[in-house]
């Protein structure tokens, strides 16, 4: 016959593994704590489960749940996880950048656009129409919102169809993914718009109740009206003024940093280039450079491994290059990139992106935990992107059950139709735990993401104390 006492204890045991499980609460924190529990309770009962939904579906469901809208109030810490160029709305893109003066468009091949600001007719572009000025369509189009709503869908993953039939399988979301961002390219690249492009970024995680932001940047060259362009060093300073000028505006918000990628299908030998330019970066901008990471689709990119030598350069050189490598987005198992966390392990990543196979790898897993490597856990993208349909099956469930370190974020919230971070916090708090989950679990997956940032221990001090004091407003705000 089990002993109560004991089977009492194992449960008090397991609470107090998961994420969140030892935070203390106050007594005003303890009364919001059981407001919530009660909604978690309504959330559960509901016939459709949202987290087990396709997002898509799923979305106008979440945006209308009381959950939902303690969550975006909630001050949710940094944003550590975003892409540079699926940080703003396709709406923002459309209604303001696409209506300023000398935007081209042409229709390509492969049924996508590319948009081109140009004082004069742009160079024409091999598998595209002819150019065509923005401004000239639209006077010769009918209903301008149509065109206007197309030329979104071009943007984003976004869709109201069944995505189940739009994105059949891995290979073409990734391809409309791929496609979306170079449809956005010309109009992101564009110096003026790329500011602006920033500084809208920051202002929308910023109304989601973040303070701070890492992204993830390729760190293009950017064109002028006349054709002439910008260099690395002029995108990475005017992210810096940026971020700068965003915090003067705004002086409860606490900026930005800037991880600098490359895309996963460069050859080896290129990315020594890379990597010296990363550590020349690192020099030249303390303040906004935070480290290096490798892009892309992770199963038909290179695996980490053929990059040995060129990673090996910043330790081999004195270089305080820190890394902050996606690995582990893939569901394929036994290929050589399903190596790529235990070798983002190796080569000591700071953090890893997506790190979605981590429970098949008991020794990448271990060390994940034992060195204090987060996670950086996407729920919304790994659903889209298809390694998971019902997001109650996501690794991080487990994970989070166990006090693994992780972090939640959105990774590209425009491709996927989400906003900031308020649409990942409800598919993990609900979807990865459900009634398990409580405030602290909330409060310390915010720590989590200052504690995990790049920003120097000093720095990091001051984001804390900025965020408790959101913090115990949000709470007192809402009981
Ligand atoms: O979830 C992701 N995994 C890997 N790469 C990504 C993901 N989201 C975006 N990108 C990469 O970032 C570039 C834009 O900066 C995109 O072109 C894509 O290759």
């Amino acid at each position: 016959y089990p002993d109560p006492r004991q089977r009492e204890e194992f449960i008090k045991m397991e609470a107090s593994m998961r994420i969140g499980g030892n935070v203390s609460l106050s007594p005003e924190e303890q009364q919001l704590d059981a407001h919530l529990s009660k909604l978690m309770l309504e959330e559960m009962a509901r016939e459709d489960f949202l987290p087990a939904l396709h997002f898509f579906k799923a979305r106008p469901l979440i945006r209308s749940s009381p959950i939902y809208g303690l969550l975006q109030k909630m001050p949710k810490g940094a944003a550590l996880h975003v892409h540079d160029f699926a940080m703003v709305d396709v709406e923002w893109l459309v209604r303001n950048v696409t209506y300023r003066p000398h935007c081209y468009i042409c229709y390509t091949d492969d049924r996508s656009v590319r948009f081109y600001f140009s004082s004069g007719l742009p160079k024409p572009l091999s598998n595209c129409s002819t150019w065509t000025l923005l401004e000239q369509l639209r006077a010769k189009t009918v209903n301008v919102t149509d065109l206007d709503d197309s030329l979104m869908s071009y943007m984003t993953l976004w869709t109201l169809e069944d995505p189940e039939l739009a994105y059949p399988s891995l290979t073409v979301v990734w391809k409309r993914f791929e496609q979306a961002f170079k449809a956005t390219w010309g109009l992101v690249t564009y110096a003026p718009v790329f500011k602006d492009y920033f500084h809208e970024g920051l202002l929308q995680f910023y109304r989601d109740n973040i303070l701070y932001v890492e992204v993830r940047a390729l760190l293009p060259e950017t064109y002028e009206l006349d054709g002439s362009t910008h260099d690395t060093e002029w995108t990475m300073k005017t992210y810096q003024d940026t971020a700068r000028q965003f915090v003067e505006e705004n002086p409860d918000f606490f900026g930005a940093r800037v991880i600098f990628t490359v895309n996963r299908e460069i050859y080896p030998a290129l990315l020594t280039k890379e990597v010296q330019k990363a550590m020349k970066l690192q020099v030249d901008f303390p303040e906004t450079m935070a480290g290096f990471d490798l892009v892309g689709q992770e199963d038909t990119g290179r695996p980490l491994w053929e990059y040995k030598e060129a990673l090996s350069l910043p330790a081999a050189q004195g270089s305080n290059l820190s890394y902050f490598f996606h690995a582990g987005e893939t569901d394929l198992q036994g290929t050589k990139s399903d190596q790529n966390m235990l070798d983002a392990l190796l080569f000591n990543t700071s953090r890893i992106g997506h790190g979605f196979a981590l429970l098949r790898h008991p020794v990448a897993k271990m060390l994940s935990k034992m060195n204090a490597v987060p996670l950086e856990v996407c729920p919304i993208s790994n659903q889209v992107l298809k390694l998971v349909k019902d997001l109650r099956n996501h690794p991080a469930a487990a994970l989070m059950s166990e006090g693994h370190p992780l972090v939640i974020s959105s990774d590209d919230p425009s491709m996927f139709g989400a906003s900031g971070l308020s649409d990942d916090f409800y598919e993990a708090f609900v979807g990865f735990g459900g009634l398990s989950n409580h405030l602290g679990t909330l409060k310390e997956l915010a720590m989590n993401s200052i504690r995990y940032s790049s920003l120097p221990p000093n720095l990091q001090e001051k984001a804390m104390a900025l965020w408790q004091r959101k913090w115990n407003k949000f709470v007192t705000e809402n009981l």
